[in-house]
């Protein structure tokens, strides 16, 4: 090893002492001649060629910097053995990047190419116009020369978007509202923003596995879908209605869809906007890759017939809204000029491209009461129950809340939740409740939770409300008996009249609507 060291330091000696030597003889520009000569020489004979991505363009930033950083941080095909580890501002993500000097490899298309992060101490200057960092920092990217019109057509491409995405995935999502119409903020802003920070998923998600997967596909498609939206000379958005009763996740899933993409979410009140043209200038300062939300849809307009009643505008069954009869028409009774036709402009119509890549879900307990025109198909391009918890979605929940796997339960009481969970029709909500209240004891949290479930189920059956064994309208009233009760808790003397509640019954489940 002393050897090692001796005769590296030797060497260096030799070549230090040639650079003194050469600097000696030749004048600097015939030096710089030769070792541009010599640099050209080896290039030719080299298999590989080189790229340089320096951080500094001049002055400026170069954003391709940036790029291959975040780029490098997150590929999966890198190998390494050194990496550096950042959290940017403002992200809650940690990612890995290059050491200083180090390098790394990535295959792209099958083709491998080599990445070098360099950083050298800048010189320091005696005055600047703008401040330089003190580091000069640049990656080099080493290619086959046969490979080379490859990676500049598609590999810094692919790294582009690459980085975009996890620069949005990184960074915190926002809520928007627009509580206070349409009027602008200070920065011209009609929306307020707060920062979005909900848990639910789709693994938190309570619902049966294959609707969930369907949904999770379709939304991948729609995010890598620009190409095929091109294609087919659509607009690139995508229209949701999830529709089912209180407490079966509906709010849940819009924000697990909005974590999945990592797509902020705009929270439109229709409420608080009083015409078609401020709905207008409200949708175009949406951004791309976000979701539009419209809760309730059924019940979201008629602002006056609600204020009237002083009910909670969800469960306000006087509340005609974009129900059949105001379809187009002017609310002029409430000075309320949004129309059904202005907001389907939007989803549907020429305005419909103006911003890319938006998702549109509307939600409603309702949705028989719903104008036929925003079922049409073409409109909301997916239809979605939200349904009473089945056994499936009972195990999801029992798995988050208890941390109990199915074959830790044993299978005699598995076989009697089989038994009572359909004719209970109880929410997910409902069940969530049973399972926080004795989430310390899971044994006694099954217990409770059969118990419920079976005294729900006898509920139901006194009533004479499982399904197909009554008709339609006993069950209505059951249900809208259930909800007065609900709805005494949490709305004291509000005094609602309450709507039924079809539980998606009515509704064939597949109900997907995809165009
Ligand atoms: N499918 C579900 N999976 C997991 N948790 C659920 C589900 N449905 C409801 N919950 C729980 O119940 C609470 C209420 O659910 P959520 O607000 O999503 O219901 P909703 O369908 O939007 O109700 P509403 O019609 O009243 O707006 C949630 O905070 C969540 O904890
Ligand atoms: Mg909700």
């Amino acid at each position: 090893m002393r050897e090692f060291w001796t005769s590296l330091a030797s060497l260096m000696g030799v070549f230090a002492f040639c650079q003194s030597l050469l600097s000696i003889i030749f004048p600097p520009e015939l030096r710089f001649a030769i070792i541009k000569t010599f640099t050209r020489l080896s290039n030719h004979f080299s298999s590989y060629c080189y790229f340089d991505i320096t951080e500094m363009d001049g002055v400026s930033t170069n954003e391709l910097y940036s790029a291959v950083q975040l780029y490098l941080s997150s590929s999966a095909s890198i190998s390494g053995s050194r990496l550096s580890l950042t959290r940017a501002v403002n992200s809650s993500a940690i990612t890995f990047g290059l050491a200083n000097n180090d390098t790394l490899v990535d295959t792209f298309n099958g083709v491998t190419v080599q990445w070098e992060h360099i950083v050298t101490q800048r010189q320091s200057q005696s005055f600047s116009w703008s401040s330089m960092p003190e580091e000069k920092r640049g990656f080099i990217l080493r290619v086959k020369k046969s490979q080379k019109a490859m990676i500049l057509n598609s590999y810094l491409d692919h790294i582009t978007d690459r980085s975009a995405e996890i620069r949005r995935k990184n960074q915190d999502r926002y809520l928007y509202t627009n509580s206070k119409g349409a009027s602008l903020d200070s920065r011209g802003h009609p929306w307020e923003a707060v920062l979005f920070k909900h848990p639910s998923t789709f693994e938190t998600l309570a619902m049966d596995p294959k609707k969930k997967s369907d949904i999770m596909e379709d939304l991948r498609d729609f995010a890598s879908g620009k190409l095929f939206y091109q294609k087919t000379g659509r607009a690139w958005k995508r229209g949701y209605l999830l529709y089912g009763p209180p407490g079966t996740g509906k709010s849940s899933m819009i924000a697990a869809m909005a974590n999945y993409l990592g797509y902020d979410i705009y929270d439109l009140e229709l409420t608080e906007v009083n015409s078609n043209s401020e709905l207008r200038k409200l949708l175009m300062k949406t951004s791309a890759k976000s979701i539009i939300v419209i809760e309730d849809i059924d019940c979201s307009i008629n602002l006056t017939n609600r204020k009237k009643s002083g009910t909670n505008s969800r469960y306000d069954s006087s509340s005609p809204s974009l129900q059949s009869g105001m379809r187009g028409g002017r609310n002029e009774e409430c000075g309320n000029s949004i129309t059904l036709s202005g907001l389907l402009n939007f989803t549907d119509g020429l305005w419909s491209c103006c911003g890319s890549e938006r998702i549109f879900v509307f939600t409603t307990n309702h949705k028989d009461k719903l104008d036929p025109a925003l079922l049409r198909s073409g409109r909301m391009d997916m239809h979605i129950c939200m349904s009473h918890c089945s056994l499936p979605a009972l195990k999801i929940l029992m798995k988050n809340y208890l941390g109990l796997e199915e074959g830790e339960i044993e299978e005699t009481v598995m076989r009697q939740f089989e038994e009572v969970i359909e004719k209970a029709e109880m929410t997910p909500a409902d069940l969530s409740e049973v399972l926080i209240r004795n989430r310390r004891d899971k044994d006694k949290a099954v217990r409770e939770l059969l118990e419920e479930l079976k005294r729900r189920a006898v509920r139901s059956r006194k009533k004479g409300m499982i399904p197909g064994e009554q008709n339609s309208s006993e069950m209505e009233e059951a249900v809208e008996e259930e909800e007065q009760e609900k709805r005494a808790l949490e709305i004291p003397k509000a005094g609602s009249e309450d709507e039924i509640i079809d539980g998606c019954s009515d509704d064939n489940d597949g109900d997907k609507k995809k165009n």
